[in-house]
């Protein structure tokens, strides 16, 4: 009865939460705090996994939403270790052909659409929740690639392919094309935990983005 009525003014709508590994899953669950709304499962790591696990869990369930949700790589000047990136746009960067006259993406070729939009009310309905709850909040294009970033001259070229990239993480794509082929919204939010750019593992702040994601999702919960 408590939850009816505290719900009663929410869409009456689950929602699916993908991340790759297990720590980030119990980072978010933890933020959730046993709202049994949202439901959040393994994607694995990588587009591929991703995909095929969030098109599995989709067959099994209703949902209204499905969120992409993890640590990511912060473009240096864009997003700080820490922050919280929310997707303006879910871009697989690097899904596409090397010519000698440089890279042409997916959409260049014929083959369909890099690009996944995502439902501007909900982005900001977001991104205002975890500003105002003093968790620095972007909402910027966030790139999927199937390698991390491990140098300058590739963060350099990911920037100049997708003006405004701010983060990339390896899931997000995956996870939006299952939610889009049964016409279900899809979002990705990232917490910062390195740089995108030489690759430094030791300078991974993890547990800093772990504590960001699952303060994030402390909100999420209220505002969706
Ligand atoms: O070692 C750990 O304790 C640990 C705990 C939580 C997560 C991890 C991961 O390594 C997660 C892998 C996951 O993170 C995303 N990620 C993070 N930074 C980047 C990046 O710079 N470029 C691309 N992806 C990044 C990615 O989505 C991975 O699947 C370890």
């Amino acid at each position: 009865m408590q939850d009816d009525v505290k719900n009663s003014t929410k869409p009456d709508k689950r929602i699916l939460i993908m991340t790759a590994v297990e720590a980030e899953r119990e980072a978010v669950l933890r933020g959730l705090q046993a709202d049994n709304r949202f439901d959040v499962k393994l994607a694995g790591v990588g587009p591929a996994a991703a995909g095929a696990n969030t098109a599995f869990a989709l067959q099994n369930e209703h949902y209204g939403l499905v969120i992409s949700a993890g640590i990511g790589g912060g473009f240096i000047g864009q997003a700080d270790i820490g922050s919280i990136v929310i997707s303006s746009e879910i871009i697989a960067a690097d899904l596409g052909a090397e010519t000698p006259d440089g890279y042409l993406s997916v959409d260049e070729l014929g083959f369909g659409s890099s690009r996944i939009s995502v439902d501007p009310e909900i982005i900001n309905k977001v991104t205002a929740a975890l500003s105002d709850a003093h968790l620095p909040t972007i909402a910027r294009p966030i790139l999927t690639v199937t390698t991390v970033t491990g140098s300058q001259e590739t963060a350099l070229e990911l920037s100049k392919r997708v003006p405004g990239a701010t983060a990339e993480a390896m899931e997000g794509y995956g996870v939006a094309i299952a939610a889009q082929i049964q016409g279900i919204p899809a979002i990705e939010i990232r917490a910062i935990s390195n740089a995108v750019g030489p690759r430094d593992r030791s300078a991974w702040r993890i547990g800093e983005a772990l504590q960001a994601l699952e303060q994030a999702c402390s909100i999420l919960k209220e505002v969706l």
